[in-house]
């Protein structure tokens, strides 16, 4: 067993490093404040070998507040119980809400199976009908001791189908000519489709190909008339409702997202009423740069909303703009349905794994998104192939998997859950064995503006790991402490306490994160005992356990950054 003291030169090196830029002069010291020789995992080193790294307080510390209880997630609870600290799921689960899961009783078993985040796609349903759901799932948390988020995904300014000429689907027949029209019109017309953008034809010329849905049915265009283009069917498929359109010339995509707004007025409209209703996600659907993303975070801080903003990877723009677009959200959704239509669908797995990765170097989590069960949205077992995909996203080490149609319309919702969270838990303990992840995932060298945060966190991950410590407990305001130590996926999960309910509702979607809420204090030590000593009396911890403890609480006078290492008494 490596010995903590093994860990010194690394964490002493940045010490050196003195924040002068803030004026704070950093100080570590290592107090053994009682000896023990007989723990489980630390045999030979002191219990509460106490390594602080904290600037100078030149003030006294305040008074302890009135702590109340832990706000813990029931289901985190029940499954930490049930399967001990290092059995706990890592990856985190988002569910579509749709037609087959919006009742009160279906979101407490999605609730139930682990959904941490329930997505609205507001494509789709009125205004109250999305309404009544996230007040369903704020009362369950409420009242059933959930801690499910809720996301919106904007609808953006897709080229899809507003009318094909029947109620539900309808067959392309090979050969048959169609209409794709702009002209609006009510009721249907035989072999016409109603596109949803009056430019959709504009610049396309004969020979061009349409294709639906990226590869469902495939269209030649013989001739443009007016608002029409006249097509022939070249490779015959179903067309669905709302069925994407996309165009191409010598097998090259006509980029026609960029010719319009991310956000529309119906998406700022749908902002208003998510963020009125305290929604804690907001998706934005094909983004092309960084500069909608920071238009829209600015406006919700105008307005004082402490929501998440994520941008969605589905277009060819967003992907020569990545970094930026990374740099600037709250997260990322490597949404494939989408990106799947506007580049080579070979080309999709090693996008993924690129974004995943760059995603974990700039901090910030990640959603894979779209077909992961497809198949379980009629069946109810999963293809291997759709098991070996999850397994895949969570080997990568998303922070996400999302379930789309098989959690909204499906009838094996509940299933596909089971199925994403079974499957993850099982390659996470797979990654885990004899240090894969350590193999799998690159490493993480000093690259974000917080080097000191940045550097602790790194430290206790690495720490959390040889010493075998059964938990990371972080007391943060804002998440940035509990974001920068899941982002090193360590083997223990993350208790992060927080006072803010944001922080707590954000936290839901970073991998091996529980968040809980907690009545912070700005004395460390108060808040230490008064979490352990309640999760003690609630059976969650128990003598021997040893805690890697960290903290970014900022006291008004002071910042206070710390890490030490505690044994249960
Ligand atoms: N609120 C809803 N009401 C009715 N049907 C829904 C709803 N949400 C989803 N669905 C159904 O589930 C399917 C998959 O849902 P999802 O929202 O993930 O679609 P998507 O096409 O992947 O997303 P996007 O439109 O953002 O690209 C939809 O095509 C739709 O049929
Ligand atoms: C989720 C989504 O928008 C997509 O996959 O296209
Ligand atoms: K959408
Ligand atoms: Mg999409």
């Amino acid at each position: 067993m490596p010995s903590m003291a093994a860990d010194l030169p690394l964490i002493s090196s940045w010490l050196d490093s003195k924040r002068t830029p803030f004026g704070f002069g950093f100080s570590l010291h290592i107090s053994p404040m009682k000896l023990s020789f007989n723990h489980k995992k630390l045999n030979g080193l002191v219990t509460r070998a106490v390594l602080q790294v904290g600037s100078v307080a030149n003030e006294k510390l305040k008074g302890l507040k009135k702590i109340q209880g832990l706000g813990f997630d029931v289901v985190k609870e029940a499954e930490l119980v049930e399967n001990g600290f290092l059995g706990m799921r890592k990856t985190k689960l988002v569910c579509t809400i749709g037609p087959s899961s919006c009742s009160y009783q279906e979101l407490e078993k999605l609730a139930l199976g682990g959904m941490n985040v329930a997505r609205l796609n507001m494509c789709h349903n009125s205004r109250n009908w999305h309404q009544d759901v996230i007040r369903k799932i704020k009362k369950l948390n409420q009242e059933k001791g959930f801690c499910v988020s809720v996301m919106i995904d904007t609808e953006g300014s897709q080229i899809h189908v507003v009318d094909h000429g029947a109620p539900s689907s309808v067959k392309a027949e090979d050969g048959s000519i169609w209409f794709f029209t702009t002209e609006r019109f009510e009721g249907s017309r035989p072999f016409t489709v109603q596109a949803s953008y009056e430019g959709f034809n504009e610049g396309i010329t004969e020979g061009d190909e349409l294709v639906v849905d990226g590869g469902m049915a495939t269209f030649e265009v013989i001739e443009r008339i007016g608002n029409d283009l006249r097509c022939k069917c070249t490779d015959p498929g179903l067309l669905l409702p709302r069925a994407k359109l996309s165009l191409w010339r010598n097998g090259k995509l006509v980029d026609k997202h960029h010719e319009l707004p991310t956000l529309s007025a119906k998406d700022w409209s749908d902002i208003e009423f998510g963020t009125s209703e305290g929604i804690d996600f907001i998706a934005v659907s094909f983004v092309n740069d960084a500069a909608v993303i920071e238009h829209l975070k600015d406006y919700l801080l105008a307005k004082n909303k402490s929501v998440k903003v994520l941008a969605k990877i589905e277009c060819l723009e967003s992907l020569k703009n990545l970094e930026e677009i990374v740099e600037a959200s709250d997260g990322i959704m490597v949404a494939r349905g989408d990106l799947g239509v506007e580049i080579p669908l070979e080309q999709v797995p090693a996008l993924q794994e690129e974004i995943v990765d760059l995603c974990r170097r700039l901090n910030k989590p990640v959603i894979v998104a779209s077909q992961l069960l497809e198949s379980m949205i009629e069946y109810p077992t999963p293809t291997r192939a759709e098991v070996a995909d999850v397994s895949e996203a969570v080997r990568q080490s998303a922070d996400a998997l999302m379930l789309s149609g098989e959690s909204a319309m499906g009838s094996f919702g509940l299933k596909a859950i089971s199925v994403l969270r079974i499957a993850s838990t099982r390659m996470e303990l797979w990654s885990r064995e004899v240090n894969r992840v350590q193999k799998f995932l690159p490493p993480l060298g000093v690259s974000l503006p917080d080097r000191i945060a940045e550097q602790i966190c790194n430290c206790a991950g690495q720490m959390a790991n040889k010493l075998e410590v059964d938990a990371i407990f972080v007391y943060t305001r804002h998440g940035e402490m509990a974001s920068l130590l899941s982002r090193n996926r360590p083997n223990p999960p993350i208790f992060a306490f927080t006072n803010e309910d944001s922080t707590r509702m954000a936290l839901n979607l970073q991998w091996g994160v529980v968040p809980i809420a907690f009545d912070l204090s700005d004395d460390m030590d108060a808040n230490v005992s008064r979490t352990t000593d309640l999760m003690k009396a609630k059976g969650m911890v128990k003598a021997g356990d040893a805690i890697l403890v960290v903290s970014d609480v900022i006291p008004t006078y002071a910042v206070y950054q710390s890490l030490k290492v505690i044994v249960i008494e």
